[in-house]
Formats: C-alpha cells, structure tokens, sequence
C-alpha cells in the first residue's frame, strides 16, 4: 500500500471510525457490567460489595461521604446531559462520541460509590413476614425489568452511544432526535426513572443507609425529570405539552381519554 492511501483522508477516517466503534464497545459492555452490579449492590446479592456490607464505620462520616458520592453521580448525570454542555463539550470531544463519553463518567462515577460507599446498618424496617418478603422482592425485580425494557422502548443503543459510534463508521448521518411514546411511556412519562424507584424503595430490610440512598436518588429523579422535561419542551414544543397534558409523570394513573401517539 503507497503512503498517500494510507493517509488519505478516507483511511484516516476509517480508522477514526473504527477507535470510536470500539470505544463505543468497550465502554457499553461497562456500562451493562455496572448496571449488572447495580442490581446485586442494593439488592444485597452476593457480590464483594454491597449496600449494607462491610464493617460500619462513624455514623455522620459515613453519611457525609456517601451523600458525597451521590452527589457527585447526580451533578456528572445531569451537568453532562443539558444541552449546552454538550454543545461545548462537543467541541472538546468528537460528537459521535460524546454519548459514550457521558455514559463511561456514569459508570466510573458509579463503580466509585459501589467501592467507597459506607454501609448504615441500622434497620428501619424489616419484613417478618416471608409473603411481604417475596412481594417487596419481587417489585424490585419488577423495578429493574422495567428499567431495562423502558430504555428498549425509546432506544437502547442510542442511549447508550452505540449508535452514533455505528453511524460514525458507516459515515452515516444520524436522524434528528424523535419524540416516543411506545408501550410503558403511554402509561407514565417516566419509565425508567420510575424502575428506579420500584428497585429502590422495594426492598425486604430497609437499613439507614439504603433509606438515605433511595430518598437521595428520588430527589436526584425528581430534579431530574423537570430538567429533561424542560429540554423535551424546547425540543418537541407543542407535542411534548400534550403529552405532559394526557399521561402522568410517574404514577400509572389514567388521565384524559384523549390518545397519546
Ligand atoms: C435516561 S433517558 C430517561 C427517559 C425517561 N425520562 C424515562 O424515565 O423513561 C433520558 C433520555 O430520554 C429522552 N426521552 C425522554 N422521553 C422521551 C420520549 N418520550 N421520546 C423520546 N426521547 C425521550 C431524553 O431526551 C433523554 O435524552
């Protein structure tokens, strides 16, 4: 091969394309790895680390350092996903990879509290009985279900990068963002976060520290949902309203009769 084809622009590019594809795999497969982790962490599974595990240390100490942790995942989460941080940093990174950049912060943010979150051991509740047990059990798994096949009903692998790090290797544009409301998002606005909540708040034994980690992601959700709500009206207008109008946020109620489509 002469040494102008190697450095034509078109092999250079390819090759572009191809280190984004595999950053793009690379940081995926992290992605489902942490998430993986997420179930056992605060289900209390047996892993290395979890929620309630390990020697409890002072209480207030503990407390500040984890709502440090969660702190950090919440500003990381929602700083990175507005619209005009994205539009700097897409400056500063390639655009075809700044889902996956977000997403590869996400995950190291979370991989640190699994690894210095302090356990809380005191109990707040705990089901006597084995039938309330298995109930509360099985929300959470209903919770974490629903979770993962919400983000299949938007779009899996665009929000998880892998779509634009393909589009980039297949020099392909990627289609404008558009507005959804398959199966779930036809009954509440928020799936996802509301799995989150199910996953979070259903559990068997409640210890101090699980409590303070699901009344902290709540309020991240919460602050959350008005920060994307506010993005979603200045990009779909009109169509986001009524659709705020007709379904509910997060408790599956019914609204108006009026379709959703
Ligand atoms: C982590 S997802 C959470 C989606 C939703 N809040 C939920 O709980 O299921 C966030 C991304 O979903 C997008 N999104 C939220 N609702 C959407 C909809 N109805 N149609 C298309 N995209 C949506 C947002 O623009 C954002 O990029």
């Amino acid at each position: 091969m002469s040494d102008q084809a190697i450095h034509s622009p078109s092999a250079k590019s390819t090759a572009g394309g191809l280190v984004a594809m595999l950053y793009g795999i690379v940081t995926y497969l992290l992605f489902l790895a942490t998430f993986l982790y997420a179930i056992a962490f605060v289900g209390n599974l047996p892993v290395p680390k979890t929620i309630d595990s390990g020697r409890p240390e002072p209480f207030i100490p503990s407390l500040i350092i984890n709502v440090l942790l969660l702190g950090m995942f919440a500003v990381q989460h929602s700083v990175m996903a507005r619209p005009a941080f994205k539009r700097w940093w897409t400056r500063v990174v390639p655009p075809s990879v700044e889902r996956t950049t977000y997403v590869l912060f996400a995950s190291v943010a979370l991989l640190l509290l699994y690894w210095q979150w302090r356990p809380m051991t005191g109990i707040v509740w705990s089901a006597t009985d084995p039938v309330a047990a298995i109930v509360l059990q099985t929300i959470s798994w209903i919770g974490w279900t629903v979770v993962l096949a919400s983000t299949f009903m938007i779009n899996h692998f665009e929000l998880f990068g892998l779509r634009q790090v393909l589009a980039r290797l297949l020099g392909r544009e990627l289609p404008p963002a558009e507005f959804k409301t398959p199966m779930f998002y036809k009954v509440v606005r928020h799936p996802i976060y509301l799995g989150f909540l199910l996953a979070f708040w259903a559990t068997p034994t409640m210890t101090v520290g699980h409590l303070a980690f699901a009344i902290a992601t709540t309020g991240y959700i919460l602050v959350g949902i008005w920060l994307e709500e506010r993005d979603l009206i200045a990009l779909f207008g009109d169509q986001y309203r009524r659709y705020r109008q007709q379904v509910s946020m997060l408790i599956p109620l019914p609204r108006h009769k009026a379709k959703v489509g």
